[in-house]
Parts: structure tokens; sequence; C-alpha cells
């Protein structure tokens, strides 16, 4: 089975390493100094204190590495659209593809049944570049649960958790998913192949869709935003409002608000990625995590009158920080 990981940053590096250590066939595309340093040293992951290093093939060429069995996509939301003709190399007849991205996916609406069958979403996949340069045919969902960072060029660190949740759009225990669930299994990760993956999507997005704006519009850890009085209550309308939104869409919610809100602060004084992206001068995730729930409210006919308030600070926050909006 061959596997490439596409965009083998923090989260990316991480499963690399994992799959690369258990013998897998694996390789990935990444690109300058990180790059660099995965092809002079190999890849080297630090994990429970512990630190390995391993070599890999890496390569920023995509037509070095071919035709795959599994591209599983681990760039930042808004770095996929651009590079999706690059990817095509990688992609065969047979060639799944796996979404590992935080936020709303473009492919959403790809056999969910119903009126909104086949909706394509702008703010995750502008100009249907996905959809139409993969194919949501190929597409199996992934909820990435682990954290981790490149702590410097060609070294992951590993900062806890091991599962990424797997889900076909249509909710069915395919072999293609069941055989890359194995596949990241004897590399000693989590992946479980969920027949109702779109639940588990909202519930991490609850968190990303407010806690990772509040944060960079006030530098405050998870920690701090979740236990103020003013932000939990922001935290809390923007995820309602998302909670109406998902249930329109059938989403079944297997706990409330407040637990979410609650485990959000027992994480601790963690800056959120948003934040950490504000403060590197990198471009955020606000389409993918904010602005997406908010066009899921206007194919919905729901209200979403605090994520709209919300969306309009961090985009001008990202303006005045001269980035992307
Ligand atoms: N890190 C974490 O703990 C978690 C992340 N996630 C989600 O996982 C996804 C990936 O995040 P993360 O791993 O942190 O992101 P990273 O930025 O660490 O990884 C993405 C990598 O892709 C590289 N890249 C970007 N464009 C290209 C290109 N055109 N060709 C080759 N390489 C490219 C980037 O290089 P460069 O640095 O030069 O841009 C970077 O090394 C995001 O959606 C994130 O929200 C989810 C859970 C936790
Ligand atoms: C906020 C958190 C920890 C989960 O909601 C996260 O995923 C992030 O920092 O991007």
């Amino acid at each position: 089975m061959k596997i490439c990981i596409f965009g083998a940053g923090a989260i990316g590096g991480y499963m690399g390493a994992k799959l690369a250590e258990a013998g897998a066939d694996v390789s990935l595309v990444a690109r300058g100094p990180h790059l660099a340093a995965m092809q002079a040293n190999g890849l080297t992951l630090i994990e429970d204190g512990q630190s390995t290093t391993l070599p890999i093939t890496a390569s920023d060429d995509p037509e070095e590495l071919g035709p795959q069995d599994y591209v599983i996509i681990t760039l930042k939301a808004h770095s996929v659209p651009p590079v999706v003709s690059r990817m095509q190399p990688l992609i065969g007849p047979e060639t799944t593809v796996v979404s590992g991205v935080n936020g709303v996916p473009w492919w959403y609406f790809h056999k969910i049944g119903g009126p909104l069958e086949g909706t394509r979403l702008r703010s995750v996949d502008p100009g249907d570049a996905q959809w139409e340069g993969f194919g949501p045919d190929r597409v199996l969902g992934c909820v990435v649960y682990p954290a981790a960072e490149v702590a410097e060029p060609g070294v992951i660190r590993h900062v806890e958790g091991n599962r990424f949740s797997l889900g076909e759009p249509d909710g069915s225990k395919s072999e293609r998913a069941l055989a890359l669930s194995k596949a990241l299994a004897a590399a000693g990760l989590k992946a479980p192949v969920r027949p109702r993956l779109r639940d588990e999507i909202w519930v991490k997005l609850w968190g990303n869709l407010s806690f990772n704006p509040i944060s960079a519009l006030t530098h405050a850890t998870l920690e701090v935003l979740c236990t103020d009085p003013g932000t939990r209550a922001v935290a809390r309308a923007m995820m309602l409002e998302a909670q109406t939104i998902a249930e329109k869409l059938g989403v079944k919610f297997p706990i409330d608000v407040e637990r979410r809100i609650d485990g959000g602060a027992a994480v601790g004084a963690h800056r959120t990625s948003m934040l950490q992206d504000l403060d590197a001068g990198r471009p955020m995730e606000i389409d993918a995590l904010v602005g997406s729930v908010q066009e899921l409210g206007r194919v919905t006919s729901t209200e979403t009158p605090t994520i709209d308030t919300v969306l309009a600070l961090i985009r001008l926050r990202a303006k005045s920080a001269g980035l992307p909006a």
C-alpha cells in the first residue's frame, strides 16, 4: 500500500513518522527548510521524551512519487485549493484522497442525501478546485485529534493524542477505509472507521469555531477564555448557533455545549493554532473554521449573529496584521 502525505508539517510529519517507523511504504511532500532537513538527515519524531530519527522519502515534486493508493492531505485548509493541480501526478484511477484538515470539509454534502446533496462550499473550496480536481468519490473523511508541532526543520514534537477518526461520506465501512485504518493501527495510531463522521466533525469544530478566533482576538489561552465569564458566553453563543445549523443537517451531538467548553478549559494554558499562526505572521484558517459555519448558516436559513460578529472581528484582525482575511 503506497501512502503519500501531502503537506507533512506537524500533523503529517507525525503520521508519516509513525508509518515509517512501522515499515509502511510512505512518502512525504513538504517544502522549504523542513524538506531540506528531512532529505539531509531523515525525519525526527520526539514522543514521550524519546527522540527517533527515521530515513524517509520526502520531496516537493509529486511527479517523482507517482500514483498512490492513498494521498493524505495535512495542509492548512487554505493551502489546499491552490495545489490541487500539483497533486495530480499522485492520483491514479484507484487513489483515495483523505482530507486530514480542520474545519468543515469541502465534501460535506457529498452522499449526505436529501435536498442539499452535492452542495458546494465556497468558503472551503473556492472555484470548486477540490470537487472538480479530486472528485468527491475519492474522498475519505478524517478528523484529526493529535496535537503536534514542527519543533525545528525536520523535527516533529508530538504533544498529545493519537486518534485519526476515519469515515466515508456515506457512512459505510468500505474496504478502503478499513485497509487504511489497519495500516494506521499497525503504526500505533487509533483510526476507527466511524459510521457518522459528521457528528465528530461538529464536536471538534465547535471548539475551533469559537476558541480559535476568540483566542486570536484576545491573546488568551484556552483555560482563560473558557473560564472568563464574558468570553465563555461568546463561545457558548457561537456554539449554540452552530448546533442549530448542525442539527438541521441531521447531526446528533453526544455532549452539550457546557461540557465541550469545560473540555477546552481542561486543556489548560494552550495557545490555539489560530493564535500561534497570528503571532507567527502565518495565514489563519478563518474560512475553514468560521466562514464555513457562517456559509452553512446561510445554506440552512439559520441566523448566526454571534458568528457573524466574531468573523468580522477576526477578518479585520487578519487584515490589520497584513494577513489574508
Ligand atoms: N498541529 C496540530 O496540533 C493540529 C493541527 N490540525 C489541523 O491539521 C491541519 C494541518 O496542520 P499542521 O500540521 O499544524 O500544519 P503545518 O503548517 O505544520 O503543516 C503543513 C505543511 O505543509 C507545508 N506546505 C504548505 N504548502 C505546501 C506546498 N504547496 N507544497 C508542499 N508543502 C506545503 C507547510 O510548509 P510551510 O511551513 O512552508 O508553509 C507545512 O510544513 C490543519 O488543518 C490544522 O488545523 C488539527 C489538529 C491539531
Ligand atoms: C483549540 C483546539 C485545541 C481545539 O479546539 C485546537 O484544535 C487548536 O488549537 O486549533
